[in-house]
């Protein structure tokens, strides 16, 4: 009976936190058969296929940067939905691997900005990598107190960075986007119909088996007419997309290591929502199957690169149990500035609200983390 229920479409102001907690209650764990499963292919009469531009991109410029030619990628979007755009894994086997330690080593240097830096002096960020690869390589069997700076990280932001007190981007925030990501989803949003889609600052959010990300909209940039693209590595999660209002009832679904999302047109401004995560027994994590080397050979010119042993196990060790995701975002508009003050003006009435886990403060008013995790 109350499984019925809890499986019932509901609507009304609560249909989105209701079905939020839904799915983070892990006693006793929640019934999963309404979730939308877009690698199985199993049919599904809110799934449709959606024709990618198979033109806008070579074979070879895809290649390089770890995408399998266009004409492969399974497209999905959902009726009512228009706008919204799933792509499932368009990796080519064994390319996540370079994405995977660009999230975890590369990215969270300096000049870029994340949480740890809030409370933590800039010569104790630095090296966060080299830092926590020591305690990292030690056998898991080795009980520890401490998390290594690489484990603490739950932010990274990109390019303009994204102030999260005043939910704001700022002309003097501001340093250079990686170019090798740039180039990923400048392909990815040319084969999506966006061509002109130039990545001006990303989020990357680190969660593990007990965070979620509450209820929000991202409406920070300052021109939606652009995409907004979104990648996934390491473990699953489920993802709920509601409507343009809050109230709407939201849509779940799996995302899984190396699927893309891209919210645009009518579904920019959707509400959406990580309530779980969900960790794999241990050894199944697709992107540990697949390694850590393309299938095919690289091109002299590939971006992707093979990874170092070390690295390998060090992102290996990380993935098992957590998820790493990246949002980029075109900020502004053609020839569009920041205004003088960067204080935003709030757009839709509640646009800004969200919730986390607990159904308490919203996801942009957290001061030092997007994502919400459970653990001490
Ligand atoms: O982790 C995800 O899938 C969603 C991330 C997100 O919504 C955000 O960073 O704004
Ligand atoms: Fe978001």
């Amino acid at each position: 009976m109350a499984k019925m229920a809890a499986s019932m479409v509901e609507t009304g102001e609560d249909a989105f936190r209701k079905m939020f907690k839904r799915y983070r209650t892990k006693h006793p764990p929640p019934d999963f058969s309404d979730v939308l499963d877009f690698s199985t292919g199993k049919q599904s009469d809110k799934i449709i296929p959606v024709k990618l531009d198979k033109a806008a991109v070579s074979d070879v410029e895809v290649t390089r940067v770890g995408l399998q030619p266009v004409r492969n990628w399974r497209a999905f979007s959902l009726l009512e939905y228009p706008g919204f755009v799933f792509i499932s894994n368009p990796f080519q086997p064994g390319c996540q691997a370079f994405w995977v330690r660009q999230c975890l080593k590369t990215y969270p240097q300096k000049p870029n900005v994340c949480n740890l830096d809030m409370h933590m002096s800039p010569s104790e960020t630095q090296n966060i990598w080299e830092k926590s690869v020591p305690v990292l390589k030690t056998s898991p069997a080795v009980k520890r107190q401490a998390k290594t700076l690489v484990e603490r990280l739950r932010w990274v932001t990109l390019g303009y960075h994204y102030n999260w007190d005043t939910k704001a981007y700022s002309a003097d925030h501001h340093t250079p986007f990686p170019p090798e990501l740039h180039l990923l989803s400048r392909h990815i949003a040319a084969a999506c119909g966006f061509p002109k889609f130039s990545p001006e600052a990303g989020i990357l959010n680190y969660y593990h088996s007990d965070s979620s990300l509450g209820i929000h909209v991202d409406e920070s940039e300052l021109d939606h007419s652009h995409p907004l693209l979104s990648l996934s590595f390491g473990q699953s999660a489920i993802f709920l997309l509601g409507g343009l209002c809050r109230q709407d009832p939201p849509t779940a679904m799996y995302m899984r290591s190396g699927d893309v999302m891209v919210m645009s047109g009518q579904s920019r401004l959707r509400y959406h929502a990580v309530p779980r995560i969900l960790v794999a027994p241990r050894g199944q994590t697709p992107v540990e199957v697949e390694g850590c080397g393309p299938t095919t050979a690289l091109q002299a010119s590939s971006v992707v690169e093979p990874l170092s042993q070390e690295d390998w196990a060090v992102c290996c060790r990380y993935i098992q149990s957590s998820r790493v995701n990246v949002t980029l975002r075109q900020v502004l508009g053609p020839g569009q500035n920041f205004p003088d003050s960067t204080f935003p003006t709030p757009k839709t009435p509640g646009g800004q609200e969200g919730e986390n886990h607990d159904g308490a403060s919203g996801r942009d008013k957290r001061k030092r983390s997007s994502v919400e995790t459970a653990e001490t």
